[in-house]
């Protein structure tokens, strides 16, 4: 087992026997992303390393060429993500569209894709925009006109949560008051990646037999039945009195009756909510594959897996940009500048509409830094499904066989000074003129035909929470905030070991 890239000639980081590289994640206190990317630290000439997890051997990318061209021109041979969930034990995480393969997932994609255009998002905006202006509007009340101390991740969580309720079931909550609602609950259960449910999800990735072998499965019951009960109960309600409003739930339920279409014309003019926006690719459709039925359950495992790939990386962003804005004050000054320069042009001053935040340039620049220098996932993965063959730097041909496992260091790409120089300084100015960035080298959302669905929407929802942020406080390092931050080690995302404790001065104080 262990000679396989040995025989391979493939640079691979020695394993420790049976445990291959999974050891060091229980006993280096390293980040799981750093302990899956240890190859590409150590081998630097090579465009693809390998690694053990236990005894299976699997490849990390290094050359981002390397994966866009495996996720774009050759993605025939990449479709696939390599968790394996089943529908029996796991009937909502096995339809959700990271996590489903296959045909299923290409009927999926191409189902889903017209909800997430731009004029789907623009349509959508209003009701995104309303739930962060009115959460905005209750802290300013219990600010009272005086600075307070407020830890961000809980807040921007709860922002995020109530979005995503609003725009996924049309149900309007406020979890900064309403703390403990179900939708705030279960949407935190939904998305628990740390603990037993990570270790889970170690198991369903690395060694899905033993995973299948004991009916185990990657989501708690309870969250699945929420989930599957929310929807159908909305979709009755829906249909018995007639409800129109534009959001996920309605675009699915046009799907479901294939009059889900997408308006061309004005997708060209809103394609781009910001630098970093991913392409959407079109699948070609294969022979008797036909188009998705959409029964309630794949509606469920459709905003299910909104909620689980959405929220938690969107507030990834909104925390490691405040943080990044309270320690330059600099650029979070410039940054208000322009966002009051936008809010005279506004009807009321105050609401932000789709169109204003897509002109805002140093607004981009900031977010996408951000991405880069603080990247949410920092390894995505993809299974091989057909035979590849590569040439590697020194001019050996490299064979990933069918059924291998691939990681892909995203997080890595960014932090290397080849791509960035001085990688580790927050500097939105790289941002400034776009034909200085190395593209293939720039992927927080990933690429190629399963990119991530939700760049536009995670775009157009980080900057206008950031526009209501600044436009209404301050944003100061509390004296409980470690600078520079501290990453928490144990997490399965990317997350402060200590909080982002702010001090939030309203502008007005
Ligand atoms: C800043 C926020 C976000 C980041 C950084 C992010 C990043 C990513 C990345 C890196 C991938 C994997 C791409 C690949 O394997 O090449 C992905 C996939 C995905 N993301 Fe996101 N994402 C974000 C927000 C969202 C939002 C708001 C949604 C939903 C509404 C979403 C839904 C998904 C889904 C469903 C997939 C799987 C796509 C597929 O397999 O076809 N994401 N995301």
């Amino acid at each position: 087992t262990y000679d396989y890239f040995e025989k391979r000639n493939v640079p691979y980081v020695k394993p420790v026997p049976f445990f291959g590289q999974v050891l060091s994640f229980f006993t280096q206190g390293r980040h799981a992303v750093d302990v899956a990317s240890e190859g590409y630290r150590m081998f630097r000439n090579t465009r693809i390393s390998g690694v053990f997890t236990l005894r299976t051997p699997a490849y990390l990318v290094h050359d981002p060429t390397l994966y866009k061209q495996m996720a774009t021109k050759d993605f025939d041979h990449f479709t696939d993500h390599v968790t394996d969930f089943r529908i029996e034990t796991d009937p909502i995480l096995a339809r959700s569209l990271f996590f489903t393969n296959g045909a299923h997932w290409r009927q999926h994609r191409s189902g889903l894709s017209p909800a997430f255009t731009g004029s789907k998002m623009r349509s959508m905006f209003g009701l995104l925009s309303k739930s962060a202006g009115d959460a905005m509007g209750r802290l300013l009340v219990f600010a009272a006109g005086k600075p307070f101390t407020m830890e961000l991740r809980d807040l921007y969580s709860r922002l995020g949560n109530d979005v995503m309720t609003s725009i996924s079931f049309g149900v309007e909550v406020d979890s900064l008051t309403d703390r403990d609602n179900e939708f705030f609950l279960k949407g935190k259960r939904l998305a628990q990646i740390d603990g037993l449910p990570g270790l889970k999800f170690l198991m369903a990735t690395t060694i899905p037999r033993v995973f299948h072998f004991f009916r185990l499965s990657g989501m708690y019951k309870d969250v699945n039945e929420f989930y599957t009960d929310a929807v159908a109960r909305n979709i009755q309600l829906r249909e018995t009195n007639r409800i129109n409003r534009p959001d996920f739930i309605h675009l699915l339920l046009q799907a479901r009756k294939n009059t889900l279409g997408a308006e061309k014309h004005e997708d060209e003019a809103l394609q781009d909510a910001g630098f970093s926006t991913v392409k959407e690719h079109t699948l070609e459709q294969k022979m008797g594959e036909g188009k998705m039925n959409w029964a309630d359950i794949d509606i469920a495992g459709a905003a299910a897996s909104f909620f689980f790939g959405g929220i938690e990386t969107t507030t990834t962003l909104l925390c490691f940009t405040s943080y990044e804005l309270a320690v330059n004050p600099d650029i979070q000054e410039r940054l208000r500048a322009e966002i009051d320069e936008q809010r005279e042009s506004l009807a009321d001053g105050r609401t932000p509409t789709y169109e204003v935040l897509q002109k805002m340039k140093y607004l981009d620049m900031v977010v996408s830094e951000a991405l880069r220098r603080w990247t949410p996932l920092g390894l995505t993965n993809r299974k091989c499904t057909k035979n590849y063959t590569f040439t590697n730097t020194d001019g050996s041909q490299v064979t990933i066989e069918r059924g291998q496992n691939i990681s892909i260091p995203l997080k890595y790409f960014h932090l290397d000074e080849k791509f960035y120089p001085d990688p580790l300084r927050f500097d939105p100015e790289r941002f400034a003129d776009p034909n200085n960035i190395n593209q293939d080298a720039y992927v927080p959302f990933g690429a190629g035909l399963r990119n991530c669905i939700g760049s536009r929407l995670a775009l157009m929802q980080a900057k206008c929470i950031l526009f209501y942020m600044l436009s209404n406080f301050i944003i100061k390092p509390d004296t409980k905030l470690t600078i520079p931050i501290v990453i928490d080690e144990t997490s399965a995302g990317l997350n402060a070991k200590h909080g982002f404790w702010m001090n939030l001065v309203p502008r007005s104080a």
